[in-house]
């Protein structure tokens, strides 16, 4: 066995079954076949994947899903079942040969080079360079895009929600019931993680990725209890003396006193509520976070919690903390954090000053803004339904082009310029500013002289003739790394904690302007003279010539 495919095997976690083949558009294979009717079984192309616009009105995007393009193409074989599939589906006077065909069809002769995983990336830079023959390169468009389109756009929706939280606060993702569907919510856990976020709720997420899974109770078990009487053997058992210890009677004395403490009357609280609080903490003594919120946070939820949290202490466990899911979240954490003082002050506990406070509830980018400029005191957010759905964009336009064909360029023209692909085998370089920061990615035709470190290189706008500027870079990064040739996976994509971390540090070499969340600077992507002139020497060549009359 190859070293890749041991590489594979050890590191990757198994590709979900729904990406095969047949995951597909219909047309790729129709295609596929009128190619080979055509004699083209032995073309060779370059095709480009890459998007057009930066999602969430940003200026950035985060390059995401290569781990799962590079075991598509590792897995890539149609079944008999498939086979006899198309059979049935396709115009019954296909030829058999056809189908021969496409059962020995593999990508071994397929290169693919990337951008690393985890990488800022922008517009019209290619994300993917795929060549080899025609007819599988064609057929791996679809399945390409709908890996790295969500994959990307979600990595990018995640690290948004860290950069507007801050590197202080955890962000957990509890996103799976609003998804779109069972594969959307569990790549939406992958890619969340990948974007920053710390943990999820999604449990299978948790096994197969190995993410942190994190999570809380919902307010049906708080509404399932109605009175203490609903309460049966509550002890706990200390954990150094393993006396055992009455829950229950040491939670219910902490109410009596607490009242006093923090002036709120035990008469208005919930005992439903008390009650479920108390079998959570007898089931998790040492992992207590109560939902607060379910009848009202100041009257009912922070006495009963902070009454079995005092219960469990005395027990010889810490709480946790709370969860507030409703109402106003930049005064309700305040109130929690305000009452945990003063728990904290009169029974000499300092750790209670520190309990955790979680905020969820529709949470999206401005109401963390928001929140943060309001002052507040959470220290995680419970984030679903904006998060998963990226409800502010639902798509990234990632699209996959032919630029090449048996060595000669192609170029798709378009009357809106932003449209007009870049032809040719081409090579992207990022070049960095004497502040380390990344100041343009230069695109040049794959026959150049890469750009060097100190070398004066003109950078110019590859539609807009006048827009053009010199960089002397003081580091030059080569964007592409083969990572599949010769039928193995060549460079071995890093394990999701360093893609993770690859994010951060890859955001880091972006300025502050380009990363703003209202109005940011576009960053600059560059052609080289040489392209420059390729282009629009080919785009001359392809454009019709109209006549006026
Ligand atoms: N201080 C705040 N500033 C800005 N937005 C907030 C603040 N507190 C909460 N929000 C947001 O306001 C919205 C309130 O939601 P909604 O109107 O459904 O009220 P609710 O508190 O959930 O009501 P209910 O008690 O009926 O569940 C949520 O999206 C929440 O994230
Ligand atoms: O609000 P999201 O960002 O989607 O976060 C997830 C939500 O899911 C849970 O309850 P659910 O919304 O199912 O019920 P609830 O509205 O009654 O809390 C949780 O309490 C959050 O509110
Ligand atoms: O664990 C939680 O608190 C949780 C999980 C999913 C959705 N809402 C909340
Ligand atoms: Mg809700």
């Amino acid at each position: 066995m190859s070293s890749g495919k041991l590489i594979t095997q050890r590191e990757m976690a198994r590709q979900n079954g729904i990406v095969q083949p047949l995951l597909t558009d219909l047309y790729q294979i129709t295609m596929a076949y009128a190619y080979w009717k055509s004699g083209k079984v032995n073309d060779v192309a370059v095709f480009d994947l890459f998007f057009r616009t930066n999602p969430f009105q940003g200026e950035f995007t985060i390059f995401a899903g290569l781990e799962e393009c590079l075991k598509f193409l590792e897995n890539f074989h149609y079944s008999d079942s498939d086979i006899e599939y198309l059979k049935q589906t396709l115009p019954s006077d296909i030829e058999q040969e056809f189908f021969d065909y496409l059962k020995d069809l593999t990508c071994n002769d397929v290169k693919l080079s990337a951008i690393e995983e985890g990488s800022v990336v922008f517009p019209r830079v290619p994300l993917l360079r795929i060549e080899g023959p025609l007819i599988i390169t064609q057929l791996l468009e679809t399945t390409l895009l709908t890996l790295v389109n969500f994959a990307s756009l979600m990595a990018t929706n995640a690290a948004r929600y860290r950069m507007v939280a801050g590197k202080n606060i955890s962000l957990l993702e509890f996103g799976l019931r609003r998804a779109q569907g069972p594969d959307g919510g569990l790549s939406a856990s992958k890619y969340s993680y990948i974007g920053g976020f710390d943990g999820t709720s999604n449990v299978l997420a948790g096994k197969m990725f190995n993410i942190p899974v994190k999570g809380t109770h919902a307010h049906s078990f708080v509404t399932s209890f109605s009175t203490l009487d609903d309460l049966q053997n509550v002890s706990v058992t200390h954990p150094e003396t393993k006396a055992q210890c009455n829950l229950f009677q040491l939670s219910l004395d902490w109410r009596k006193k607490l009242s006093m403490i923090i002036g709120v009357s035990p008469e208005e609280a919930s005992d439903g509520e008390l009650a479920a609080l108390i079998s959570y903490a007898q089931a998790f003594p040492s992992g207590f976070l109560a939902l607060v919120d379910t009848y009202d946070v100041k009257r009912s939820g922070l006495l009963n919690f902070c009454s079995v949290a005092l219960a469990l202490n005395d027990c010889g466990h810490r709480a946790l903390g709370v969860r507030i899911d409703s109402g106003d979240l930049a005064y309700l954490s305040i109130l929690a954090r305000d009452t945990f003082r003063q728990v904290a002050e009169s029974c000499q506990l300092p750790w209670f000053n520190d309990l955790t406070i979680v905020a969820s509830n529709d949470i999206n980018e401005e109401t963390i803004l928001s929140l943060h400029e309001q002052g507040h005191a959470i220290d995680c957010f419970g984030i679903g339904t904006h998060l998963v759905t990226c409800q502010r964009q639902p798509a990234l336009g990632c699209v996959y082009k032919l630029v090449e064909i048996n060595g000669q360029p192609r170029i798709k023209l378009s009357q809106d310029v932003a449209k007009v692909t870049i032809p040719g085998h081409k090579e992207a370089y990022r070049l960095f500013g004497a502040d380390g920061h990344a100041l343009v990615d230069l695109l040049q035709r794959s026959n150049e002289r890469p750009p060097a470190v100190g070398r004066k290189v003109l950078c110019r706008h590859p539609f807009q003739e006048a827009k053009r500027a010199y960089v002397i870079p003081s580091k030059v990064e080569h964007l592409y790394k083969v990572y599949w040739s010769e039928g193995r996976i060549c460079t071995a994509p890093k394990p999701l904690s360093e893609v993770r971390e690859r994010v951060q540090a890859s955001l880091r070499t972006l300025r502050q302007d380009i990363k703003r969340n209202l109005n940011p600077t576009p960053y600059k992507v560059a052609v080289s003279d040489d392209l420059y002139n390729f282009i629009h020497d080919l785009w001359l060549q392809n454009a019709p010539i109209g006549e006026l009359s």
